[in-house]
């Protein structure tokens, strides 16, 4: 089986997958929020080993509780019947994923994407700026939703990322993405995110590729990159 075959069959995996009810969507997004909040408590929490040591076994105990029925691979729904997927649980965007941040992606007038998000401790790189595989991860989403938005979704194959300025955590930041050219089965899209200033903090260029056999077949394309795209 080739790489690209490999990919293709997890791909249409997501097909089988059992939608989840908005009712169950709802609930664990609340849960979810609140995992954030116990997330970013972690990290900045200056109480006593002993009183962490509490709270871990108390930690543990939800754990197994949710792990009493577990789902082999995580959630999504679906958009109408055409085979179109969210991905509930996206590392970047989805309200169900306490690792998200979350950030939410809306359509623009111009043909792009754009989000305002704001990033805390919990994304921390060097003392009081964001990672920066984090400011990569939120761009490639941002990217690949532009390459949705223009009817051109794929899967990224290249992303060049220039780190102009550090990202500061913990203020309001903006990014926006937009398609520069689609040829073929190839997109390619630039991005920016700005700070608080409006000033440019990382600017990057993907290019996306379509797997063969992933478009024009009745929505499959769908599960592949509009998996995650921006509801607007
Ligand atoms: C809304 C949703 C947002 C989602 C955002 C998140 C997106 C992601 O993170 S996707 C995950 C990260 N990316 C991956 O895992 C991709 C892994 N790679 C692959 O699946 C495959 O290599 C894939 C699909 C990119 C290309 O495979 P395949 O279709 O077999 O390519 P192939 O037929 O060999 O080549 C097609 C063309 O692309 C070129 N090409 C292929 N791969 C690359 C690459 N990585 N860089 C540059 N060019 C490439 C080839 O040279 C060829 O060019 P030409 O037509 O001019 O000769």
């Amino acid at each position: 089986m080739s790489g690209t075959d490999a990919v293709m069959r997890r791909v249409f995996a997501v097909r089988e997958r059992e939608a989840m009810d908005a009712a169950t969507e709802a609930a664990l997004a609340g849960l979810a929020a609140r995992v954030r909040e116990l997330t970013e408590a972690v990290v900045h929490t200056a109480v006593d080993p002993a009183e962490a040591a509490a709270v871990a076994a108390e930690v543990a105990a939800l754990a197994a509780r949710l792990n009493a029925a577990r789902r082999a691979e995580p959630p999504i729904a679906r958009i109408g019947g055409n085979g179109l997927v969210r991905q509930l649980a996206n590392p970047v965007s989805g309200a169900l994923n306490p690792v998200a941040p979350p950030v939410e992606i809306e359509f623009t007038p111009d043909g792009g994407v754009r989000t305002a998000f704001t990033l805390n401790g919990v994304y921390e790189g060097p003392p009081s700026f964001v990672h920066g595989g984090v400011s990569a991860m939120v761009l490639d989403q941002l990217l690949g939703a532009a390459a949705a938005a223009n009817g051109t979704p794929g899967m990224t194959a290249t992303l060049e990322l220039r780190y102009r300025r550090p990202t500061p955590w913990g203020v309001p930041l903006t990014a926006t993405a937009k398609v520069s050219r689609a040829e073929g089965r190839k997109t390619w899209a630039d991005a920016v995110i700005a700070g608080p200033d409006g000033r440019t903090t990382v600017e990057a260029t993907a290019m996306f590729i379509m797997p063969v056999g992933a478009h024009g077949d009745g929505g499959s394309s769908g599960d592949v990159a509009d998996g995650d795209a921006p509801r607007g």
